[in-house]
């Protein structure tokens, strides 16, 4: 019998720690976060995700599972009394599937390219975003259906996939001195970006602007000299 007994290693930066956060505020499921410092790994993180080291890490009933969107899909599928995360049918999950893919593959890949590129480098990183940003917009015409998120009328997987992103979307702004949400080329995206922040799943785990820009500063101090990061 399930004790439940729920715990998420994190970190408060992190857009990928969000995900099985927003998924379990979603679901009303209370867990414990365990914060990790970003230069001395737990033993608990070390032990619970030896493969890739990596945060977040869900331990259910002391079972770890890794991989943010892993992690989504399996509260989906244990909380099954809450609202579902997944589409209930299996070419909108599949689209979904496709779409989260390629934002953490594509998308985010570029947007964390521009942090360290320079010169004619730097402006294709910046031209891979918009573009990607141009995609994002038509996929959330069809995904939507003319309703307020990806999944409709409530938070589905695509946008906890994308939405975890929008805060260090805000901070790449900020830096670059660039508008990439913009009302004339992604209207869709602006006003959906406005509902994911506001709903009560993700309020209370999005980061900051201000508090996200400080740390990317103290990151980019970190990483001056060093090679880039490897993802
Ligand atoms: N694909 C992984 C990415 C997780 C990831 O990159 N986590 C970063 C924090 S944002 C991390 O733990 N970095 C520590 C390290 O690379 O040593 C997921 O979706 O969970």
């Amino acid at each position: 019998m399930a004790k439940n007994d729920v715990k998420v290693l994190g970190a408060w930066p992190s857009p990928y720690v969000m995900r099985p956060r927003i998924a379990l505020n979603i679901k009303s499921v209370n867990y414990e976060f365990l914060e990790e410092k970003f230069d001395s790994k737990s033993e608990l993180l070390l032990q619970s995700n030896p493969v890739h080291k990596k945060v977040p890490v869900l331990i259910h009933d002391d079972k770890p599972i890794c991989e943010s969107m892993i992690i989504v899909e399996y509260i989906d599928e244990v909380w099954t009394s809450g609202p579902s995360i997944l589409p209930s049918d299996p070419y909108d999950r599949a689209i979904h599937r496709f779409w989260a893919a390629y934002v953490d593959e594509k998308w985010f890949a570029a947007m964390k390219g521009l942090r360290s590129a320079q010169g004619e480098e730097r402006k294709a990183f910046l031209d891979r975003v918009i573009e990607g940003l141009a995609l994002l917009e038509e996929a959330f015409g069809k995904c939507s259906k003319g309703k307020a998120f990806f999944g409709g009328d409530r938070i589905g997987l695509l946008d906890i996939a994308f939405g975890s992103f929008l805060a260090w979307l805000k901070v790449t702004e900020k830096v670059n001195g660039v508008k990439l949400l913009d009302e004339a080329k992604t209207p869709g995206l602006v006003k959906w970006a406005e509902r994911f922040c506001a709903d009560a799943a993700v309020k209370s785990v999005m980061p900051e602007t201000e508090k996200l820009l400080e740390f990317s500063k103290f990151l980019a101090a970190k990483m001056k000299g060093a090679p880039p990061p490897k993802n």
